[in-house]
């Protein structure tokens, strides 16, 4: 089903979850909904449960609290496992399977099989048929990963940090053909990536983890007309604290990130109407926003006290 009253691709409630080891819960409380028929960014910085997330989705864990759906269904039941695919990064492909072998047995597994897709992505990576999975470089088994998962042709496909260890070239062809699976066919896709610039140009939906929980699920266009670069003498920081007063708290820009160089003043904000005081500035690029939202928390305090006492140190 397509149209506003799709299932989600993902809606997590109260999601939590913890290993049977010591130390925080890497996901804590997290309630999101990313749509059906976007190209998502799952970002965080390391440690930061982005795997845990996607092996949730995928059916690999179970929620400690709360719940996760895909498509609307609980991960790992009989309709999720048909209409989702998820890539983990360990790839776990049979080693002694040729790629042959391998493609033979996607299409036994998979009723919606597309031989000719699957087909395509082992050729592009001129990777020979009669090849043992076991003896490819790390890279050409991703290719082979993602040619297993894409032959499903999955309605959600779900990919933890996919093409880490593909040549630069190689990236940018598997990104394309992922592109065009999502356009041709519809498909979700749910992408856990460090390589910002590269989700700037290709993801539509950015879902941000930060200390266990979400801190961003929001549409990437939505996210760049929200967000400014402004640049200024620090005097005057108090100024992006929005109108005072209680009418102006429903105005009050957010100083996601800021720092401070001498008397300058450079930060990221979250605007909400205009801004006041004489500031430069720049139009947001998505990848400052997740850099910006990702330092956040190392550098949350009020813009205004706080810049003034690191410019006085
Ligand atoms: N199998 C496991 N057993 C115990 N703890 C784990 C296990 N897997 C992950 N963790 C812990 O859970 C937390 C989240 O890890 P996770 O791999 O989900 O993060 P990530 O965002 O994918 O990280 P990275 O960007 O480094 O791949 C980390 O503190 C990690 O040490």
């Amino acid at each position: 089903m397509t149209g506003p009253d799709a299932p989600a691709a993902l809606r997590a409630t109260g999601l939590g979850f913890r290993y049977r080891t010591r130390g925080a819960p890497p996901l804590r409380d997290c309630g999101f909904t990313v749509p059906a028929g976007h190209i998502t960014a799952l970002v965080g910085r390391n440690g930061a449960g982005k795997s845990t997330l996607l092996h949730l989705a995928g059916g690999l864990l179970r929620p400690r609290t709360g719940e996760i759906r895909v498509l609307g269904d609980l991960p790992g039941s009989p309709r999720a496992r048909a209409r989702v695919a998820l890539l983990t990064q360990d790839k776990p492909l049979y080693p002694r399977f040729t790629v042959a072998d391998t493609l033979r047995m996607g299409a036994k597994l998979n009723p919606a099989w597309d031989q000719p897709a699957a087909a395509r992505i082992v050729e592009e990576g001129d990777i020979a048929p009669d090849a043992r999975v076991g003896e490819l470089s790390p890279g050409l088994r991703t290719r082979v990963a993602l040619a297993l998962a894409l032959g499903k042709r999955p309605e959600l496909l779900l990919l933890d940090e996919p093409l880490a260890d593909l040549d630069p070239v190689a990236r940018g062809d598997l990104m394309a053909t992922l592109m065009a699976e999502a356009a041709e066919h519809g498909t979700s896709i749910v992408l856990s990536s460090h390589v910002l610039p590269e989700l700037e140009q290709t993801c539509d939906w950015v879902l941000l983890l930060r200390d266990g929980r979400i801190a961003l699920s929001e549409d990437a266009d939505a996210l760049r007309d929200s967000h400014v670069v402004v640049t200024g003498h620090l005097d005057q920081a108090d100024s992006l604290d929005g109108p005072p007063g209680p009418e102006g708290a429903a105005r009050r820009h957010t100083v996601v990130h800021r720092r401070v160089s001498g008397r300058q003043l450079t930060a990221l904000v979250r605007r909400r109407g205009l801004l006041r005081g004489e500031w430069h500035v720049e139009p947001a690029k998505l990848e400052d926003i997740l850099v910006g939202h990702l330092q956040a928390d190392a550098t949350a305090g009020p813009t205004t006290a706080g810049a003034r006492a690191e410019a006085a140190a």
